[in-house]
């Protein structure tokens, strides 16, 4: 992954960037499918800026921009987000700046955000958000990863756990819908729907065969198939 604009090959000089988000429950391996997913591609990855302390390992500039609540109200003031939410006592928010750079430079962008942040986008942006909301095969084991993970206080899992059911009845709202339940199964649904994406931009008959392949698995992940009785068997199991 990198931002450097010299680095992108010539032919994708002429179009625009995608805009693709990913949303979902904390917890349900967004960050792990980024990687896996984005590894050796030319994507510009949307670091956010939090109010949140960082965790051991975690490096200011890279996971996240840390900055204090004062910092982010004045960003806020400024104009200065594509979209901002608050979750679970802290706040989160995406540069506006260097998204707009990158998507006019040709380079497709990553974000990788909460659900109330997304919805913002989607209203922002309209059609050109490729909205992807990644679903955990269950709450338990929704559960299991962020125990797991042992990132976080029992008390503050709970409230995660409680937010997760909230958003993955909005579930319907995104365009696509990768359950994360193989990984390597929801990092080829995730290519499918960039590829797929990608020849949108195209007249038809420019499309290649993996094109066409991309366009018929990523309509197997549209949300639109999804009833609000399959997202509350989610939530029950
Ligand atoms: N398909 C999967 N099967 C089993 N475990 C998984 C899978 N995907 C991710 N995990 C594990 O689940 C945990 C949470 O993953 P990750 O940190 O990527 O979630 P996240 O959605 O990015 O969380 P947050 O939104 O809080 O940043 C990690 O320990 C990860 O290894
Ligand atoms: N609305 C936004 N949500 C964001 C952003 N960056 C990250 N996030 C999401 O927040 C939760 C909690 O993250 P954690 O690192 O504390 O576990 C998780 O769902 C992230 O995806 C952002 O810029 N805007």
């Amino acid at each position: 992954m990198t931002s450097d604009p010299s680095a992108i090959p010539l032919h994708h000089a002429a179009r625009r960037g995608l805009l693709i988000v990913m949303t979902g429950a904390s917890g349900v391996g967004k960050g792990t499918l980024r990687e896996q997913w984005l590894a050796g591609q030319d994507v510009f990855y949307s670091t956010s800026w939090t109010t949140r302390e960082a965790r051991p390992g975690e490096r200011d500039g890279i996971d996240y921009i840390f900055v204090t609540p004062a910092a982010f109200e004045a960003k806020v003031m400024a104009d200065g987000f594509l979209e901002h939410a608050s979750f679970v006592g802290n706040s989160y928010g995406t540069p506006i700046e260097p998204i707009e750079a990158a998507l006019s430079r040709g380079q497709d962008v990553v974000l990788e955000i909460e659900v109330e942040g997304a919805m913002q986008v989607k209203a922002r942006m309209g059609d050109e958000a490729i909205l992807v909301f990644i679903m955990p095969p269950s709450l338990t084991e929704l559960r299991r990863r962020l125990e797991g993970r042992a990132t976080e206080t029992p008390e503050r899992i709970e409230k995660r756990l409680a937010r997760a059911r909230e958003e993955i009845r909005e579930a319907h709202e995104f365009r696509f819908v990768v359950v994360n339940d193989d990984l390597e199964k929801a990092v080829e649904g995730l290519r499918a729907i960039q590829t797929a994406e990608r020849a949108r931009q195209l007249p038809e008959n420019e499309w290649t065969p993996e094109d066409r392949a991309a366009r018929l698995r990523a309509d197997t992940l549209r949300s639109y198939a999804l009833s609000d009785a399959d997202l509350q068997r989610v939530v029950e199991s």
